[in-house]
């Protein structure tokens, strides 16, 4: 994935797992193509993912160079060389990027996902054409028109009141704890969601809940995070881990999580070989929500 704009500015290049930042323009763009073997012509797959202050229009490009990442290491390395830059996982990137370029990168990933994933039509089951802005996929054959789509996902940091709840799946990095998360089903609104999810995953009755902020999220394809903040009833605190979808969850006390949050990224092997438990980066609003509840819970316990 490659993203250019019209003027020299700020570009992102990455795969599906992997990111590289540069700068260069269009023309320099269709250069490095030529010189890696592409078709220039893959311009035309570009999304527009946004803009700057100065409003010149920023691109992004899937320049399907998975390859790069397995069979090819040498062309990776002669392209990392040519652009001066190295490729690091998007995910692993997410320790570093700005709030800014953060944004970008995600929407830059889910927009050119939904296009590799919706090229023909599911009811003529004809090839589908992306209009120039990459907003949508027209079917010339049905007048079908596809938008992108994003999954409805609430994720909730539950708490008793004086600690708060957080799990570990299976598949996090080692150490990593967040909230609990979830796809909303057909017909639930958000707080259904969030009561079934709570329920499912860890056998808890909520409370009360309380919205607090959204995000895009493009992990494994785009999601519309809602986040929330849920209490459990006094003495409602004993925890069933469904094993299916969690590895283990359990409560957490504020100092124990204002710790946690001061680590950034994943901590070194403590001296008996544990990993000390850590949390999502600021780019994940489980990040925020933990934040807020450690900044609630701490300004509570100074007027106590
Ligand atoms: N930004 C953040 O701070 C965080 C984001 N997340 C994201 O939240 C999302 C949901 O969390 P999970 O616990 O995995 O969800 P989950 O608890 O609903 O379980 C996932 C399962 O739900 C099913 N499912 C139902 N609808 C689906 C849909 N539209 N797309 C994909 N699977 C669907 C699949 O069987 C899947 O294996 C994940 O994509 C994860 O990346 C999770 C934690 C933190
Ligand atoms: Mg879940």
């Amino acid at each position: 994935m490659m993203m250019y704009v019209e003027k020299p500015r700020v570009q992102e290049y990455f795969t599906f797992s992997i990111a590289w930042l540069l700068s260069f323009r269009a023309s320099e763009l269709e250069r490095i193509l030529s010189k890696f073997g592409q078709d220039t012509r893959k311009i035309e797959r570009s999304v527009l993912i946004g803009c700057s202050d100065r409003r010149e229009a920023w691109f992004a490009l899937d320049l399907s160079l998975g390859s790069l990442c397995s069979s090819d290491s040498l062309q990776k390395s002669e392209m990392e060389t040519e652009l001066q830059g190295s490729f690091i996982q998007l995910r692993k990137a997410l320790f570093q990027l700005n709030e800014k370029d953060t944004s970008l990168i995600f929407t830059a990933q889910a927009l050119l996902r939904w296009h590799e994933c919706h090229q023909f039509c599911g009811k003529s089951g004809q090839p589908t054409q992306k209009n120039v802005a990459g907003s949508k996929r027209i079917c010339p054959s049905s007048n079908m028109i596809y938008y992108p789509q994003m999954s409805p996902v609430v994720i909730t940091l539950v708490s008793d009141r004086t600690r708060c709840l957080l799990a570990r799946q299976s598949s996090f990095p080692k150490g990593m704890y967040s909230a609990l998360a979830g796809f909303c089903d057909v017909g639930e609104t958000l707080e259904e969601a969030v009561r079934r999810e709570v329920a499912e995953e860890v056998g808890l009755e909520v409370d009360s809940l309380q919205y607090s902020a959204s995000q895009h999220w493009p992990f494994p394809n785009s999601s519309l995070m809602m986040a929330c903040h849920a209490t459990v009833g006094p003495g409602q605190t004993e925890i069933h881990v469904n094993s299916q979808e969690l590895e283990t969850a359990g409560w957490f006390s504020l100092e124990e999580v204002a710790t946690a949050l001061k680590r950034k990224g994943p901590p070194s092997n403590e001296q008996d070989g544990t990993i000390p438990f850590w949390l999502p980066p600021k780019a994940a609003i489980a990040h925020r929500l933990i934040w807020e509840w450690v900044q609630k819970q701490s300004s509570s316990s100074n007027l106590a």
